[in-house]
């Protein structure tokens, strides 16, 4: 592990580094937020899921998450969101919405991709161990958010691993990958056209067979143009009133799908976070 940036931010280092991934079979970056509080002692770790086109520095930059980071004591940790390098598979179209930069956070069985689009157990496991064996992060008190296909992969880790989070949010997340273009595209070319494979990672239904329940912060802007055909949070909303699931979904008011958006609510979400990983 190579750090290539240290930054000091908000009496906390902003860092980035360079990896070799087991999992994924490819060199990686990733980013890393250490709080003042990680100089006397192990913190809260975070990780945060970007959404389709981006890279671990999206969030770094425009999220303003620092703040809120170095007030509550907490370490934020941003991946990228898919494997890269010249001998990683891309979309044969060139299009953002599979490939490079859309990894859909899961374990991919199908060629071309099953060699290196692993990100469901790169985020769950080997990025979460790597950091805490060389930086000061308590692993017993973790929670994870993201946004868009990072949200929809925040929710879906979480969902299918309690024991291994305190609490999840979410901003205008892919709710309902069964149900919309980006998930049919993306899980039809991982996962194969098996339905069953893919219902294993949608929010909706790991909501309705969920036996224990963390807390739930979802956000979604009324103006966000990907809402009716990509993200239906409405159906999030009813698979959680049907199967008692208790979430807060909030729709807030002509915000968009950008970082402007994020950014406006980062500091809830940071503290809802860190409130339940104190706790
Ligand atoms: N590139 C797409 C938009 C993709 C997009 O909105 N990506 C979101 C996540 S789903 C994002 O965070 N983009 C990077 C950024 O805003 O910094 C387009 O031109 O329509």
């Amino acid at each position: 592990m190579q750090l290539v940036a240290s930054i000091k931010s908000f009496a906390g280092q902003q860092l980035r580094f360079e990896h070799r991934s087991t999992v994924l079979n490819c060199d990686m970056h990733f980013s890393l937020y250490l709080p003042p509080q990680a100089e006397t002692g192990a913190v809260p770790l975070l990780t945060w899921l970007s959404g389709l086109t981006c890279t671990d520095e999206n969030f770094v930059q425009k999220a303003c998450a620092q703040r809120a980071a170095a007030e509550h004591g907490v370490a934020i940790l941003a991946p990228d969101t898919s494997p890269r390098g010249e001998s990683v598979a891309d979309d044969p179209d060139g299009s953002w919405d599979m490939g490079l930069g859309a990894g859909f956070y899961v374990n991919a069985t199908q060629a071309p991709w099953a060699e290196h689009y692993r990100m469901y157990d790169y985020v769950l496991e080997e990025l979460p161990a790597l950091v805490a064996a060389q930086h000061p992060v308590d692993l017993s008190r973790q929670s994870i958010f993201g946004h868009s296909m990072g949200g929809h992969g925040a929710l879906t880790i979480a969902l299918k691993n309690p024991q291994r989070y305190r609490s999840m949010s979410a901003f205008a997340p892919i709710c309902a990958p069964l149900e919309c273009p980006w998930g049919h595209k993306a899980f039809a070319g991982y996962l194969g056209e098996d339905r069953q494979r893919w219902a294993e990672h949608d929010s909706c239904t790991l909501v309705r067979g969920a036996t224990q329940h963390l807390p739930m912060l979802v956000d979604q802007g009324s103006a966000d143009s990907f809402l009716q055909e990509q993200l239906k949070t409405p159906l999030l909303e009813s698979a959680c009133a049907e199967s008692g699931y208790p979430a807060m979904i909030r729709m807030q008011e002509a915000y968009d799908h950008s970082y402007f958006f994020i950014a406006s609510f980062m500091d809830e979400h940071v503290a809802f976070h860190a409130g339940h990983c104190k706790s």
